[in-house]
C-alpha cells in the first residue's frame, strides 16, 4: 500500500518537492514587526504553534536562549517552539508573525540559580580536572530539565568545554527520533533554532558535527519495560565511562543526564533512578519542581558517600515560563523530529534516498508490547543483573521475529550494528547505526521500500519495527 501523496525524488515515483523540515506552516503573510523593550534580567516568554510564522531579532544589548546567545540584528525563525528570550542588561527585540501567547517576565530568579549552578560545575572541572563533574538532572514533566540541560551545556562550551548530554526521555529524542536515547559529547555551541542540530546519522552534514551514541527503547516510558530500560542504562554508562576514558578534556568537562519526568513516581521510577545514580556514578543531583523528589533523594543520598566520592543532592526551582506542552503539540514534535531525521532542518537540508528489499532479504523484530504483568514495575526485574550481559529469559524476551506487513507503513525502522541473527538481549543492547522509514510494503511482491539517510545499504544488521514513535503517514507528501 503507497502513502497517499508519496511522490519524492529517489523514490521511483512522480516528483513533487518534500517540505525540508517541519510540518506545513501557514502561507506568509503581511506580517507587521513589533518592537519590544525588556529591561534587564527580565524574559519574552513566547508559544509559538507549528503553523505559526514566528520571528524575534535582537536590536540591540544582548539576549540568550537557554544559554546560546542570540545574534544582534539575525532574525531566528521559532516556529513551533515555546521558551524564553532572556536578557541580563537589557534588550530590545523586533517581533515578527503571531504567537498563541507571549509576554515579557520579571519573575527569571531561576536564571541566576542556573547561572550559579554552572559556576559550581566550572569550580569543580578546575578543582578535580580528572574527574569532571556527573549530573543528574530530575523532576517531574513540564518543569524546565531538558531546558536546564541545554542551558548548562551552552554555558559549558562558551567557556570552552565539551560537555557529554545525556538524553533519556524515550518521548523526545536527541539528534535522532524519539525513542533514541543519546549520549554526545558536545563540541560546539548549540544552534538557536534547532537546539543540538543536525546528527551524521541523519546524513552528510556541513554545521560542525555532532556525533551521538544512540540506544533504541522501544517504549513510552521507562515503566513500561523497566529491565530493557535500565539494561540501556547500564549500557550507555558503560560506553559513555569508556569514551570519556580516552577524552580526558570530555572527562574533565563531565556529563549531564536529563532524566525523563516519569522517573518521579516513588513506585515505578525511584528504583530506576538508583540504578541511573550508580551506573553513571552520579555525583551532583538536580532535583526541580519537586520538594518530595529532593527529600527523598537527599535522605537517601545528601550523607552518603559512593565509590568516588559524595553525593551532592540541590534543589532548583521551577521557572516559571516552563509550561505543559500538551499531547497535540508533542505529537506534532514527534513528527516533526522525524522529518528532520531525513529532510533536515531550517538551517540545513538533506536528501533521503530510497531502498528497494525483498522480503526474504531482511529479518525484521518487532518489540514485544509490554504485557499487563511485565508492565507491572518489578516483574519482570527479576531476572535483570547490570554486572552481567547475559540475555534475559525467553519468557521476556524484548523482541520477536515477524514477517513484514502493511502495517508498518508509516514507521521507523531502527538499524542495530548487531547481525540480524543475534540473540535476543544482544538486539536489545546494540546501539544504533540509523533509521529507515517503511515507505511503502507491497505485500503481493513481498518487498519493501524504505526511505533511508544514505545511499549505501547496511549489510546484514538487525533491524527493528519501531511502534514507538507513532506511524507518521504524510511524511512524504
Ligand atoms: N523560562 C522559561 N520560559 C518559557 N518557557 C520555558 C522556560 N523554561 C522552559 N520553558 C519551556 O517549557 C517547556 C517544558 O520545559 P522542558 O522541556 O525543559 O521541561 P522538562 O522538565 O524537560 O519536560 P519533560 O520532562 O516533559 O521533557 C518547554 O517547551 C520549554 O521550552
Amino acid at each position: 500500500m503507497a502513502l497517499p501523496g508519496l511522490s519524492l525524488p529517489g523514490l521511483g515515483l512522480a516528483s513533487t518537492p518534500a517540505p525540508a523540515y517541519g510540518g506545513p506552516t501557514q502561507p506568509p503573510t503581511e506580517q507587521v514587526a513589533r518592537r519590544e523593550e525588556l529591561p534587564a534580567q527580565a524574559e519574552w516568554r513566547f508559544e509559538a504553534a507549528f503553523t505559526q510564522q514566528y520571528t524575534v531579532r535582537v536590536l540591540h544589548g544582548h539576549a540568550e536562549l537557554f544559554g546560546v546567545e542570540l545574534a544582534t540584528n539575525q532574525p531566528y525563525n521559532l516556529s513551533g517552539s515555546k521558551g524564553a528570550i532572556f536578557t541580563w542588561q537589557g534588550c530590545q527585540l523586533e517581533i515578527t508573525g503571531e504567537a498563541e501567547s507571549e509576554y515579557a517576565a520579571q519573575e527569571t530568579e531561576y536564571a541566576i540559580e542556573w547561572l550559579n549552578l554552572h559556576g559550581m560545575l566550572e569550580t569543580a572541572r578546575d578543582d578535580r580536572p580528572t574527574d569532571g563533574p556527573r549530573v543528574l538532572v530530575v523532576g517531574p514533566d513540564h518543569v524546565g530539565k531538558s531546558s536546564l540541560t541545554r542551558a548548562l551545556a551552552a554555558r559549558a562550551v562558551k567557556a570552552g568545554r565539551t560537555p557529554t548530554v545525556i538524553s533519556l526521555d524515550p518521548r523526545e529524542g536527541l539528534l535522532g527520533p524519539p525513542s533514541s536515547l543519546t549520549t554526545v559529547t558536545v563540541g560546539s555551541q548549540m544552534d538557536v533554532e534547532n537546539g543540538f542540530g543536525i546528527s551524521p546519522i541523519s546524513g552528510p552534514t556541513v554545521t560542525p558535527v555532532k556525533t551521538p551514541l544512540i540506544y533504541h527503547y522501544p517504549y513510552t516510558s521507562p515503566a513500561e519495560r523497566p529491565a530493557v530500560y535500565k539494561a540501556l542504562l547500564t549500557r550507555i554508562a558503560l560506553s559513555t565511562m569508556n569514551k570519556l576514558e580516552e577524552e580526558p578534556a570530555a572527562k574533565q568537562s563531565g556529563m549531564i543526564i536529563d532524566a525523563p519526568g516519569s522517573l518521579n513516581d516513588p513506585k515505578n521510577g525511584y528504583e530506576t533512578i538508583h540504578h541511573l545514580i550508580s551506573e553513571f556514578s552520579v555525583n551532583l543531583i538536580i532535583s526541580i519542581g519537586s520538594e518530595r523528589l529532593y527529600n527523598d533523594l537527599n535522605r537517601r543520598y545528601g550523607a552518603n558517600t559512593g565509590s568516588d566520592g559524595a553525593i551532592t543532592v540541590l534543589k532548583l526551582s521551577k521557572p516559571g515560563g516552563a509550561i505543559e506542552r500538551d499531547a497535540g503539540y508533542m505529537k506534532q514534535l514527534r513528527t516533526r523530529q522525524i522529518r528532520q531525521y531525513f529532510f533536515g532542518s531550517s538551517k540545513e537540508s538533506l536528501s533521503p534516498h530510497s531502498h528497494m528489499i525483498g522480503f526474504d532479504d531482511m529479518i525484521i523484530y518487532r518489540a514485544k508490547p509490554a504485557s499487563g504483568e511485565v508492565e507491572k514495575y518489578g516483574a519482570d526485574d527479576d531476572d535483570y543483573d547490570p554486572s552481567s550481559s547475559s540475555p534475559v529469559v525467553s519468557t521476556n524476551a524484548t523482541f520477536e521475529k515477524i514477517t513484514p506487513s502493511a502495517a508498518m507503513t508509516g514507521s521507523l525502522i531502527v538499524i542495530k550494528f548487531c547481525p540480524s541473527s543475534s540473540e535476543d538481549y544482544a538486539v536489545r543492547d546494540s546501539a544504533v547505526m540509523g533509521y529507515l522509514y517503511v515507505a511503502d510494503v507491497d505485500e503481493a511482491r513481498k518487498k519493501v521500500r524504505f526511505l533511508a539517510p544514505h545511499p549505501q545499504r547496511w549489510g546484514d544488521r538487525a533491524l527493528v519495527w519501531a511502534q514507538w514513535p507513532e506511524a507518521v503517514a504524510d511524511l512524504v507528501t
